[in-house]
């Protein structure tokens, strides 16, 4: 019997097995580290009764009770950070660095945020004159949608996942994750974590295994009243399908194509790292980095070259190694992807500045899922390549003359989720940001985030906002009552 942790489903306050199960690999070097235990049909139906029962007594608690446990939820997160860290890098082979500062503190401050935030989560009052010459009064109450379905990708898993727990929790909803299978660690210790808290059984409920088999069966299940899912536009489609029927409320985060806009009048050295941020962070799997880079024709080749600087002295190795900014993609077949179009530029007869391959260490990490960051030029703006979420650490960088030009050509894309403007003209920082077909734009910076701010993507990039108030319109219904005074 294989001595690896098996990582199981957790149901109306227990932890479940179907004893079918699949192997988790850690994308540093091809090793299996973990099973995961597969959720059965009968095991998804339990746990969409068990969230259905928990209305009864999480649905009803006292919003302070309910926020006071899930800041209990963050502290019992912090106690046992070490941990968090060490899945999520087992999972994904990113950095230590990032996952200390991004990853799993924004995986806790998702809960204690909410759980302030949800104890201003009030309706609303209005006094009304009647046409008989009295008075009305309106007013609204917020209640739980009920029973929540969350499925959450393999990029940020626990950052990700939280930002919809966090809220839909906080709002009362019984709360049914089901996680990426390629990333389901941290998921599973997060279920360790309700339950030693003593989060009432089905309030959370955790569902592991293949999207196409538990994710399906857990958007088409009946008692689920509601799905907020981020990850691929094209799962997002599936999805919607399997919701139509039942006319679900549905939240969409879904993919995109992002382009930053360097003009010349921006500050070149700072354009040049704030792009290799966000081309090249996560190994390119955030779904804000971008892909398609415009700089004005003045400033082109000194901007290439900088770029290529900045690519060329990228730390890729370990995650634990000392000064390391990119480790493998998150699995081999992530990397036959981004690799296929790695070789479709080629075909297409772009310039390679940078990369294109796959680095070699001589080392266990030959087995990993490496891959050079990239950058290309000289292809048109309906390649493929530029028309195409890639979701890793390639971009391609095109000139452009003046404003006009470059707003119509950021907005050629089936896509609108996030954008960055490089410049340090004011006014033209607010004349072109609201300009951009997107969900998000930021100004000489990016990925800097306020959880109060509305965050999410148009277009083939989603449907909704989460953020502040927009996560707790989504989690809440609110019923309006009108008295005859
Ligand atoms: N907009 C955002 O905030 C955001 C954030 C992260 C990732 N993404 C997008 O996600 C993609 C990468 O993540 P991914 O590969 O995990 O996405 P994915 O769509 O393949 O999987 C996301 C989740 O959906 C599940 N799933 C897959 N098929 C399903 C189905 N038929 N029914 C129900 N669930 C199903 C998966 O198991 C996983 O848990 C990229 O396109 C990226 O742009 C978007
Ligand atoms: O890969 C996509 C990243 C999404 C980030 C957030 O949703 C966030 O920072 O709240």
């Amino acid at each position: 019997m294989s001595e690896l942790p098996v990582l199981t489903s957790y149901i109306g306050g227990k932890f479940v097995t179907s004893g079918v199960s699949f192997d988790n690999v850690n994308p540093v070097n091809g090793q299996v580290i973990a099973h995961i235990d597969e959720a059965s049909l009968e095991m998804i139906n339990t746990a969409v009764a068990s969230a259905r029962q928990a209305q009864d007594t999480w649905g009803k608690m006292p919003v302070k009770q309910r926020c006071a446990l899930l800041h209990k939820v963050a502290d019992r997160m912090a106690e046992r950070e070490q941990e968090f860290i060490d899945a999520e890098i087992a999972d994904t082979g990113k950095s230590l660095h990032q996952v200390q500062t991004i990853d799993i503190p924004r995986g806790t401050a998702n809960f204690r945020f909410f759980a302030d935030l949800a104890q201003f989560n009030s309706g609303e009052t209005f006094i009304t004159e009647t046409p008989d010459g009295s008075k009305a009064l309106n007013y609204s109450v917020n209640k739980p949608l009920g029973v929540v379905g969350v499925i959450s990708p393999w990029n940020l898993p626990l950052l990700l996942a939280t930002w919809k727990i966090a809220p839909a929790m906080a709002c009362g909803n019984s709360v049914i994750l089901k996680p990426s299978e390629e990333t389901s660690s941290t998921a599973f210790l997060l279920a360790q974590v309700m339950d030693e808290v003593g989060i009432p059984p089905g309030a959370f409920n955790l569902i592991l295994g293949r999207g196409s088999a538990v994710g399906d069966a857990l958007t088409s299940a009946e008692g689920v009243d509601a799905i907020t899912f981020t990850g691929a536009s094209a799962t997002g489609k599936r999805i919607m399908k399997s919701v139509a029927d039942q006319v679900k409320p549905i939240s969409f985060e879904l993919g995109g194509k992002n382009s930053a806009i360097v003009f010349a009048d921006a500050d070149l050295t700072k354009a040049i790292k704030g792009v290799a941020r966000s081309s090249f962070t996560n190994c390119g799997q955030v779904c804000l980095c971008t892909e398609k880079v415009y700089v004005h024709r003045a400033i082109f080749d000194l901007f290439v070259e900088g770029l290529k600087q900045e690519a060329c002295q990228l730390k890729i190795g370990y995650p634990y190694d000392d000064g390391v900014f990119m480790g493998p993609l998150v699995s081999s077949t992530h990397q036959q992807k981004v690799l296929s179009y790695y070789r479709l530029a080629e075909d297409e007869g772009a310039t390679f500045v940078t990369g294109g391959g796959v680095p070699r260490f001589n080392d266990e990490r030959d087995n990993g899922a490496f891959i050079e960051p990239t950058i290309l030029t000289g292809l048109s703006d309906t390649a493929r390549v530029n028309q195409e979420e890639i979701f890793g650490p390639v971009c391609h960088i095109s000139p452009f003359e003046d404003e006009d030009e470059v707003i119509a050509r950021v907005n050629n894309t089936q896509y609108g989720l996030a954008a960055a403007v490089w410049t340090e003209n004011l006014s033209r920082a607010h004349r072109v940001s609201p300009q951009l077909d997107v969900g998000l734009v930021w100004v000489n910076t990016w990925f800097l985030r306020d959880l109060r701010a509305p965050f999410g993507g148009v277009k083939l990039s989603g449907i909704g906002r989460e953020g502040g108030q927009h996560s707790l319109a989504f989690y809440s219904e609110p019923i309006n009552i009108c008295i005859k005074i």
